[in-house]
């Protein structure tokens, strides 16, 4: 509790209507029998984050009034409720941001599949307020514990590392599939390390950007790169795909979301294999339907995750997935603003910005 009388503010980043993206001082929250008060000290500012600042919407959640953002956290635990079982003061946890609502009249949260839960509040989609502040109250069934080598860095890192860790899981990757990844930002990047842990060979990523894909050199060095330009015919990349992979692909993670991009890794994939689209993107896309239909590619989709905290720190945890490199920047708390500009500016090159609190 010390922390909480040298610094008795709880700041927080906050978006509004209108992108007014702002530090705004807030409440230290109270915490329930089941809660626990935790000092967040590392946070990842996620495209989604960016997206409701600059775009006040994805999809169906709209960003309607005054809320917070950020839900790629770890912190320590300051104060835990009269229930709370689990945990002690001192404890450093992994935040999972998506609390479902665990009744067991729920048909996905009492059969498992908790990301579907039609109540789950989401810590930072609208209204709900994120986890990017100082102080926050979080349910001790929905933390997760790093082992004391795993830095609050890395315990933020978790977040991305889950969506790619829980697509991976879906797609039905074995060792030796030869694997396309379309897109090298956090979410491609962290299903390269993954892929990578479970054996996927051949690779090939893709990106737009040389930069992210020397990144995903210098992570993944047998991955091969594909540099796509903007408005090049998705057959042509495709070819340029299928030659760096030395045969068509079995799997395409897409993590771009982008149309074109999707078209690519379709016509790279071979007969029988599948699509796996991670990325999230226009509300309405075109698909070559009937490719896909004389080829048999299963076309499928990801969302959010369950399940996949404890597999990730674990993989952390054993040396297995190192997230360290993909933090290209820090800025204190206090800074928030001038992290969300970092994150949004493409000349600022960011890969994955962190916010930290000491
Ligand atoms: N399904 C889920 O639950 C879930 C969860 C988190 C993020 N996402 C989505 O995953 C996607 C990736 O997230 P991110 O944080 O890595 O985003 P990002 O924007 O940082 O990365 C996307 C990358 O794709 C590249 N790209 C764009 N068009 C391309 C093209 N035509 N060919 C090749 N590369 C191209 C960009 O240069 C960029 O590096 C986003 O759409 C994000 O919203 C989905
Ligand atoms: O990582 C989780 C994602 O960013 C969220 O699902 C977001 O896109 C919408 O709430
Ligand atoms: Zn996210
Ligand atoms: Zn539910």
């Amino acid at each position: 509790m010390e922390v909480l009388s040298k610094k008795p503010i709880n700041l927080a980043v906050h978006t509004s209507p209108d992108h007014d993206l702002r530090l705004v001082e807030c409440e230290i929250p109270e915490i329930g029998p089941y809660d626990c008060l935790v000092h967040v000290r590392a946070s990842g500012i996620c495209g989604s984050d960016v997206h409701f600042w600059k775009h006040g919407r994805i999809g169906p959640m709209v960003v309607t009034g005054d809320y917070g953002l950020g839900h790629e956290s770890a912190g320590v635990i300051l104060k835990v409720g009269d229930s709370v079982t689990r945990f002690k003061p001192g404890d450093r946890v992994a935040l999972e941001c998506g609390v479902p609502c665990s009744k067991p009249t729920c048909f996905y949260c009492r059969t498992g599949r908790y990301n579907a839960c039609p109540d789950v509040v989401f810590f930072s989609t609208p209204p709900y307020n994120g986890v990017l502040r100082r102080y926050h109250a979080h349910p001790e069934a929905w933390l997760h514990k790093l082992p004391d080598h795993v830095s609050f860095e890395e315990g933020s890192l978790v977040e991305p590392l889950s969506v790619a860790l829980a697509g991976i899981d879906r797609s039905g990757l074995r060792l030796a599939d030869p694997l396309v990844i379309c897109g090298a930002g956090p979410i491609g990047l962290t299903s390269l390390l993954a892929a990578n842990a479970a054996g996927a060979e051949p690779i090939v990523i893709t990106d737009l950007d040389e930069g992210r894909l020397a990144k995903a050199k210098e992570l993944i060095p047998r991955a091969r790169t594909v540099l796509v330009e903007k408005g090049q015919d998705s057959k042509a990349i495709a070819a340029r795909i299928v030659e760096q992979l030395g045969q068509e692909a079995k799997l395409v993670l897409e993590c771009t979301g982008v149309e074109s991009s999707i078209h690519s890794g379709i016509y790279a994939t071979r007969f029988g294999g599948s699509v796996f689209v991670i990325g999230v993107g226009k509300d309405f896309q075109n698909i070559p339907f009937m490719h896909l239909s004389t080829n048999e590619i299963d076309l499928k989709f990801q969302y959010r995750y369950h399940d996949v905290y404890p597999k990730a720190i674990s993989l952390v945890a054993a040396g297995m997935v190192d997230l360290k490199p993909l933090v290209s920047h820090r800025f204190k708390l206090e800074e928030g603003v001038e992290a969300f500009k970092a994150a949004s500016t493409p000349t600022a090159k960011a890969i994955k910005v962190q916010i930290l609190d000491e």
